[in-house]
């Protein structure tokens, strides 16, 4: 069985492999493309990035022959003037359906807000501010921003739980 996951950032692939690992006993090739989001870089709405993720999701089974794609996608959000890390992932399958779920949602900090608000990605403002290399693809703001309780992976396995659930329970009904 062949699964596709539409990234290479290591964050988002380990999470895919874990939780796919933990409930589906077969042997599964897991096939990780670098595909269009077909949105901005930096997303700014849970539509935009939800969108991110569908575009992703769908586009691995242009270039793979994968039973299913997953496609994961990191934006923010502004609520009541404050902007929330938001993030969002989509399973697609062969035969059309698509699946969708969201992560936890946590407020980032004015300064950081700004960077963003003035165009730049959230990547490259949480290595200045953390002082590391390469954050998206390890603790992720959400690891920084909740004393390292929650990182990127995480985050995203509970997603991936949420949406391997409901494809689980929806194909075999
Ligand atoms: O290679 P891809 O899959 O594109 O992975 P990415 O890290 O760029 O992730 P996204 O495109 O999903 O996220 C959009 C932008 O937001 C950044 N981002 C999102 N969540 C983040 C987080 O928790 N920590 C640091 N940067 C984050 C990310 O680096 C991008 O600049
Ligand atoms: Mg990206």
């Amino acid at each position: 069985m062949k699964i596709a996951i539409g990234t290479k950032n290591r964050a988002k692939t380990q999470a895919v492999q874990k939780v796919v690992k933990m409930y589906i006993k077969k042997a599964i090739v897991f096939e990780a493309v670098s595909v269009n989001s077909d949105v901005s870089e930096q997303p700014m709405s849970d539509e935009e990035t939800r969108q991110g993720a569908m575009n992703r999701a769908k586009a691995t089974l242009t270039v793979t022959d994968a039973q299913f794609g997953f496609g994961l996608e990191g934006g923010v959000k502004m609520l009541d003037g404050v902007m929330y890390l938001c993030n969002w992932a989509a399973l697609a399958t062969k035969t059309g359906q698509v699946y969708t779920a969201a992560g936890a949602q946590i407020p980032l900090p004015k300064e950081i807000a700004l960077e963003i608000q003035k165009g730049r990605e959230l990547g490259p403002v949480m290595d200045d501010y953390a002082q590391q290399v390469n954050t998206r693809e390890h603790s992720g703001a959400i690891g920084v921003f909740t004393n390292g309780y929650v990182d990127r992976q995480a985050m995203f396995e509970h997603i991936l739980t949420l949406l391997l659930g409901q494809y689980l329970y929806f194909e075999k009904n």
